[in-house]
């Protein structure tokens, strides 16, 4: 059924968590997508069907209706399914669409790494079955394609940020392999909906918050790419904090490129990586705000070299919603059903 899909034809999608965030996110870029015809929404605790805005607070305008999840009604409605759901949920719910190899981008972590055992230790939860984990594809979707795979782990949003700010120096042999050190921040939205003592607006109005020191389950996604790139990096030094926005991610990354490397040199790998991406912007020395993607896919990157020590600064910017959750899974249905890269994803930022 689901493989009978053609380019020219009008698709059907289905989303699982358009009460989250990065859902609702997501539901609002699909519906502008062009090749997209209807979106099917489906509750995981409904029993009877239930309208979208009495659901959402932020979809208070929209006439669209929740239905009762059920796996066979979902391959039997759509062309492919979102999840957009807690960790741990796709572990539990993935089993009937990879047994039927039904497309499923599922934006939560559970996916993402190669290894149950390391998904279990960053997550502290139970891990899907190795097979699969070797059969789902890590969507990063500027520097991959998931043509190929009906099962798309959609990165996540420090770690998209990240690894498309180092990717031009783990590309190169020039930097110190052991120096990469990763201070990233994001806003209130990348926790989620859940209210917690950290997202309290108490504690994040007028504070900056660091969490997950050397604990955040980011660090091995990011180390599973990076590898990939350039076998020589074996750890990363990674630290996040929470800052007073709604959306928005910054990655403020150091390394030190070996003796003898020139600033031109580097300055040359950074043009030629970004030349062909067309959402991500290399700004070069003027290193970029938040404010200037947020509300766009973009991921605009910014880098500073220092002739006396020897280490760049590179800064990596993303809306944590888009670019790092429901844009990139936009990107990853575009590779997977063969529409361009960019499709559907022309935004502006939220200026001012
Ligand atoms: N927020 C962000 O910036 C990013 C988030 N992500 C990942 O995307 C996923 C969604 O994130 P986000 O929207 O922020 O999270 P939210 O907490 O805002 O939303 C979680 C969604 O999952 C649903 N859900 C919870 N439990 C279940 C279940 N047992 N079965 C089915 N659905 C369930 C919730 O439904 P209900 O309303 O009924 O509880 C809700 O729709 C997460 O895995 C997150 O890590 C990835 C990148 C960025
Ligand atoms: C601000 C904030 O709390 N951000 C979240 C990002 C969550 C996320 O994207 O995590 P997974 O997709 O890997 O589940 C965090 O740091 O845990």
């Amino acid at each position: 059924m689901h493989n009978n899909f053609k380019r020219d034809d009008q698709m059907q999608v289905g989303l699982i968590g358009i009460s989250g965030y990065g859902g609702t996110q997501l539901y609002q870029l699909l519906k502008h997508h062009p090749h997209i015809d209807n979106i099917h929404l489906y509750g995981h605790d409904l029993t009877k069907a239930k309208p979208v805005n009495q659901v959402i607070p932020g979809l208070i305008h929209e006439s669209g209706t929740l239905v009762p999840y059920d796996a066979n009604q979902i391959m039997a409605e759509n062309d492919v399914v979102f999840f957009a759901t807690s960790a741990g949920v796709t572990t539990k719910l993935a089993k009937p669409f990879l047994e039927h190899d039904f497309p499923v981008i599922d934006l939560s972590g559970d996916f993402r790494l190669k290894s149950g055992a390391m998904f279990t230790k960053w997550y502290h939860k139970q891990a899907p079955a190795t097979a699969w984990l070797q059969q789902a594809h890590y969507g990063l979707a500027d520097f991959s394609s998931a043509e190929q795979s009906n099962y798309i782990a959609n990165p996540g949003c420090y770690a998209t940020a990240t690894l498309l700010g180092l990717a031009p120096v783990v590309m190169h042999q020039w930097i110190d392999p052991t120096s990469i050190i990763v201070d990233a921040k994001s806003g209130t939205s990348g926790a989620g909906k859940q209210l917690s003592e950290m997202t309290h607006f108490s504690n994040t109005n007028e504070n900056l918050q660091i969490y997950k020191v050397n604990q955040h389950q980011h660090i091995p996604e990011i180390m599973q790419q990076l590898q990939c790139w350039n076998s020589d990096i074996s750890a990363i030094q990674f630290t996040t904090t929470l800052v007073p926005l709604t959306r928005g991610l910054m990655s403020t990354i150091y390394v030190k490129v070996k003796t003898g490397i020139s600033e031109q040199q580097v300055e040359q790998s950074f043009e030629q990586t970004f030349a062909d991406k067309a959402d991500i912007h290399y700004c070069h020395q003027k290193l970029p705000m938040v404010k200037q993607v947020v509300g766009t896919n973009y991921c605009d990157v910014g880098m500073v070299f220092n002739p006396v020590t020897k280490i760049i600064t590179i800064v990596s910017v993303i809306d944590n919603l888009i670019k790092g959750a429901g844009g990139q899974a936009i990107q990853n249905l575009n590779q997977r059903f063969g529409f361009s890269l960019n499709q559907g994803l022309s935004l502006e930022p939220i200026w001012p």
